[in-house]
């Protein structure tokens, strides 16, 4: 299922459990505002290209609108997968633009064009995100569909710079707070800083996520893989158990898998299988997480780790543990593999990992998903500590952001469990409709006089 309409149901359940005016459901739906721009760079070879940039802002009744900005090949529209002559006649009038765009995706001619849905369920989730969170704020995403890994660091800092220059105008530290995602870091979100005050002045909060040396809060880098291990000990606690002597698979290596694995590492958790983009690793006793952090810098990926044995990337999901953490790409969770996951419990680090059709799988099995919104909240949640610093003018110590942080993802979690017990629900609508319900009331509490 796409990404939107899974998100769009589960977001329609929430709205019908707390039995909310169909009007004000629809309102909460749609976003606020989609914003698609054309970024041309030059190369370093001197030859252009095209990439095509979106902030889809979805929600600011709680505050100004937050979330981040992907850089990723995923974006590129999704005609590829349109390739069997019952789908082209499904879907009737369609095909033809589908086979030229599809041919066109092949041939690399549209090879920047993004995926307007995905950003939008993104945007959409933030916007529950924040509310589950508790902190002041709405929902919004961007992303361009490009591959960062594939362009120089003066390509990326041209791109980020052209990028911004196209959306100045519609972010600000009170209006939309963008931070780095899948293929963005605190780099990217120094060059958006700088472009923007180019045109603004000096705003540091005009972004988080930023280098430390620029107003970044100290413990953001790990702040979302923190939160996963404060999740994720929260709801072992509850089950009568610890991360200590769990055994652990992570989907995905980079920030928030490589400080999830580090913590839960520190904490006595095995981690015995590991994954990104470069292949899939496997320990049976135990990855050296420590050690797998240096090889990965060096290697720039998990594999050839002499501390584990290769295995096929595509069964990491699939590998036996305790619990499964993917924390790469959405949608990998789906009903192709939902019956193979042996896992007990389930960390949703990534965004929307599993599909509404593999949810039902798996909760027939009687596994246990901690949701994404509440399970990556982490990583915004200290973005708006570093947004409140750079307001007030006064850095904290990093043991007041982790204590302030342990605080919130606590809270976030009893609060989803109450909603479970009131609405007799599982985690996911538990979270989602405390989130809802959280932006239904400051909705209807500002009004719609015009
Ligand atoms: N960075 C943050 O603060 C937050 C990130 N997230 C979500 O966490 C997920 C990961 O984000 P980051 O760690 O920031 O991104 P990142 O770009 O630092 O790392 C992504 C990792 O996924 C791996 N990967 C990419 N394609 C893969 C594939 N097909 N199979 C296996 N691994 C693959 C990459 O090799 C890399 O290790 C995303 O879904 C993101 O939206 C959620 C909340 C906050
Ligand atoms: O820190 C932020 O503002 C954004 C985090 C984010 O994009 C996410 O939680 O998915």
């Amino acid at each position: 299922m796409n990404a939107l309409a899974a998100t769009s149901r589960n977001f329609k359940q929430a709205a019908r459990l707390l039995g909310l005016d169909s009007k004000l459901e629809k309102s909460l739906l749609i976003p606020f505002r989609e914003i698609k721009v054309e970024c041309t760079i030059p190369k370093d070879d001197g030859s252009l290209v095209s990439y095509v940039g979106f902030r889809v802002q979805h929600d600011n009744a709680r505050g100004p609108m937050k979330g981040g900005i992907r850089y990723h090949p995923e974006l590129v529209l999704k005609l590829r997968s349109l390739q069997s002559p019952l789908q082209y006649v499904i879907i009737g009038v369609f095909p033809i633009i589908a086979y030229i765009r599809t041919r066109s995706v092949e041939s690399g001619l549209l090879q920047n064009l993004v995926d307007p849905d995905e950003v939008n369920a993104l945007a959409q989730l933030m916007t529950w995100k924040t509310a589950v969170a508790n902190i002041p704020y709405g929902g919004a995403k961007g992303g361009i569909g490009c591959a960062p890994g594939e362009l120089s660091i003066s390509e990326l800092e041209r791109l980020t710079r052209v990028f911004t220059q196209k959306i100045h105008d519609l972010i600000g530290t009170h209006t939309d707070v963008p931070a780095p995602d899948m293929g963005t870091n605190s780099q990217t979100m120094a060059w958006m800083l700088d472009e923007y005050s180019k045109f603004h002045g000096y705003s540091p909060a005009v972004v988080t996520g930023k280098p430390v040396d620029l107003g970044g809060s100290l413990g953001r880098d790990a702040a979302t893989g923190r939160g996963v291990l404060f999740a994720t000990e929260a709801l072992l606690r509850e089950h009568g158990k610890s991360i200590s002597g769990q055994r652990f698979v992570i989907q995905g290596f980079g920030n928030v898998g490589s400080w999830a694995a580090q913590l839960i590492y520190e904490n006595g958790g095995k981690v015995v299988a590991v994954s990104d983009i470069s292949g899939a690793i496997k320990n049976s006793k135990g990855i050296d997480v420590p050690s797998l952090l240096k090889h990965t810098i060096e290697k720039r990926g998990v594999k050839g780790f002499n501390g584990a044995d290769p295995i096929d990337a595509n069964s990491i999901l699939v590998e036996d543990c305790d619990v499964l953490i993917p924390a790469a790409l959405g949608g990998v969770i789906n009903r192709e593999n939902a019956n193979g996951i042996r896992a007990k419990f389930i960390i949703e680090a990534a965004n929307h990992p599993t599909d509404p059709e593999a949810d039902e799988i798996l909760s027939k099995k009687g596994v246990v998903i901690l949701p994404d919104i509440l399970a990556n909240s982490g990583g915004v949640t200290v973005s708006y500590f570093e947004w409140v610093q750079n307001i007030q003018g006064f850095m904290w110590e990093e043991e007041k952001v982790n204590n302030e942080l342990k605080t919130y993802m606590t809270n976030g979690f009893k609060d989803v469990k109450e909603m479970c017990q009131t609405h007799n629900c599982d985690l996911r609508m538990g979270a989602f409709t405390l989130g809802v319900n959280r932006v239904a009331r400051a909705t209807v509490l500002r009004g719609w006089e015009a």
